[in-house]
């Protein structure tokens, strides 16, 4: 099986799980898998589409700009550059953005501090925080209308070849080494923000 296959597989695969969870409502939501270094090269979803559907037109091949590669009438997602980001700045291999209920409201709850923190919770050793005492922060950016401002801003923050980012009543991006790494940071991240939603809820009914 080529790469190309191989990796179109991968991505439609994690596609049809995130789509289970519901994280892609009203179209939102990009997803982006790295197919080769030199000349950097990525699947990214197509624009506007339901990605709650599996189709042959579900991803285009695009080069480190986000230009397709090849003659098509799809258009790459309107995020791409995000994606482009990503891959031009690290070694990550995956990187998948979802609009979620919770990751809105915890991006609107913080926004004003730029950030949100988690400390003594066990899921943030998903991003291989171990010691007792750690802290994962997720930056809280601006959600700029002007995409190439979205990712010039975004990009301030990518500092690792794995991380997340909550972009202000919009959504979350994240990026992994592959995409069981990105799929498995974005299940970690959406967990600590409805962790954080159900406290803040419970503590406000508690007697
Ligand atoms: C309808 S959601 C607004 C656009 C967006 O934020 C998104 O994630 C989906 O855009 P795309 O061009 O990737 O379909
Ligand atoms: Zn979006």
């Amino acid at each position: 099986m080529s790469a190309l296959v191989s990796k179109w597989n991968e991505l439609a695969d994690i596609k049809d799980e995130l789509a289970a969870r519901d994280w892609f409502m009203g179209t939102s939501g990009n997803l982006a898998i790295k197919v080769s270094c030199e000349p950097l090269r990525f699947l990214v979803t197509a624009s506007g589409k339901d990605k709650r559907k599996r189709t042959s037109e579900d991803f285009l091949l695009v080069d480190r700009d986000g230009k397709a590669v090849e003659e098509t009438q799809l258009r790459p997602s309107a995020e791409t550059l995000l994606h482009c980001a990503v891959f031009q700045k690290t070694a990550a291999g995956c990187c998948l953005h979802v609009h979620t209920v919770a990751n809105n409201v915890i991006s609107e709850l913080y926004g004003v501090d730029g950030k949100v923190t988690f400390q003594y919770q066990e899921l943030i050793k998903a991003f291989d925080l171990w010691e007792e005492d750690a802290e994962l922060t997720i930056p809280i950016i601006h959600n700029h209308a002007h995409i190439p401002a979205l990712a010039e801003e975004f990009g301030e923050h990518i500092q690792a070849d794995k991380g997340a980012v909550l972009i202000r009543n919009h959504g979350i991006t994240v990026w992994g080494k592959d995409g069981f790494e990105a799929k498995k940071l974005l299940e970690a991240c959406e967990f600590l923000f409805q962790y954080q939603l159900a406290l803040i809820n419970a503590k406000a009914n508690f007697k």
